[in-house]
């Protein structure tokens, strides 16, 4: 039985993995229900044998009281903002004034979700938590838990804190308001505070059914993962078992950073979540460096945000 359970624990991470990861199912729906219910089957009959990473363990218990604060190990930045494209070339002259030419940006999707951080500890996850005010969040791990994206283990050892923007994909929000309206409950205004308010839910059965998703974004000590790039980071996030956000770009030249926001100031719509902008990023660790960051946010990146 020790061993069945390491098999479906495999079997169950990888079905999950190509599901919601990579939005490419092997199995139905159904075969993955059943080697859940044969594994939830065997932790009752061996509890020694359940693991904190087990996929049984995605939906939590008890219903909490609070959330406990905590502190994050290296603060979560905010961005700063540009509303025009003088905004956007002013950024770029600056970059320019302290790199010299030689660099590349990368171009990333700015979904409108939640920030929030999940902290892994020899690759396994510990902690989830809220933004907050950049250094002291709130402890929301049972419900970040209920997001399949987010691995409860991952591939190697790591231990390093992995920040991301949850969210609820459109359609699940036009749902969940529909089933809103049937009950005469009030509406969620948007996505982003549909999202919010499931997870701050303090019954993690109730953040569970909303289907929430998340994109990762950036990890801390990448230094350490001997990655040279924020966009190499993204590839290692992704072969990790994260969830990245594909639309991402480098662009060599702020002439293709205005292009890359064209094309996606048109093509909004059709995403399957809301997003709110477009972030920008000088590529290289070393020059991000150079730029070093104010007292709130990095020097070496910016939001564009779209006309409301
Ligand atoms: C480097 O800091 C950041 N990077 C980000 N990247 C994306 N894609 N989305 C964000 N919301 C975001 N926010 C911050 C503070």
């Amino acid at each position: 039985s020790k061993q069945r359970i390491q098999e479906l624990h495999e079997l169950l991470n990888r079905y999950n993995y190509e599901y919601h990861v990579l939005d490419q199912p092997t199995v139905p729906d159904a075969e993955y229900d059943r080697l859940m219910n044969e594994l939830i089957k065997l932790e009752e009959a061996f509890p020694e044998l359940k693991t904190q990473d087990s996929p049984t363990q995605r939906v939590g218990g008890q219903v909490l009281d609070a959330f406990q604060k905590v502190e994050h190990r290296t603060p979560m930045l905010s961005l700063g903002n540009a509303f025009d494209e003088q905004d956007l070339r002013d950024f770029d002259r600056r970059i320019r004034q302290v790199v010299g030419d030689d660099f590349s940006y990368v171009c990333e999707l700015k979904i409108d979700g939640l920030a929030v951080s999940l902290l892994y500890e020899d690759g396994y996850l510990v902690r989830g938590a809220t933004r907050g005010d950049g250094t002291i969040g709130e402890d929301i791990t049972e419900n970040l838990k209920t997001i399949r994206s987010i691995p409860l283990r991952v591939k190697d050892p790591v231990t390093m804190e992995v920040r991301g923007e949850a969210f609820m994909p459109r359609k699940s929000f036009e749902k969940l308001n529909e089933a809103k309206i049937q009950n005469e409950e009030l509406p969620f205004a948007n996505p982003r505070n549909a999202a919010a308010g499931s997870l701050r839910q303090l019954d993690p059965k109730i953040a569970a059914k909303r289907n929430l998703d998340i994109f990762v974004y950036a990890m801390t000590d990448a230094g350490e993962q001997e990655v040279e790039a924020h966009s190499e980071s993204l590839d290692l996030l992704d072969h990790l078992g994260f969830k990245t956000n594909k639309e991402r770009q480098k662009c060599a030249t702020i002439e293709e950073v205005l292009a890359y926001i064209e094309n996606w100031q048109e093509k909004r719509p059709s995403l399957a979540y809301d997003i709110d902008g477009i972030v920008i990023k000088v590529d290289s660790f070393e020059q991000q460096s150079e730029l070093g960051t104010t007292a709130k946010s990095p020097r070496w990146a910016i939001a564009y945000k779209f006309p409301a």
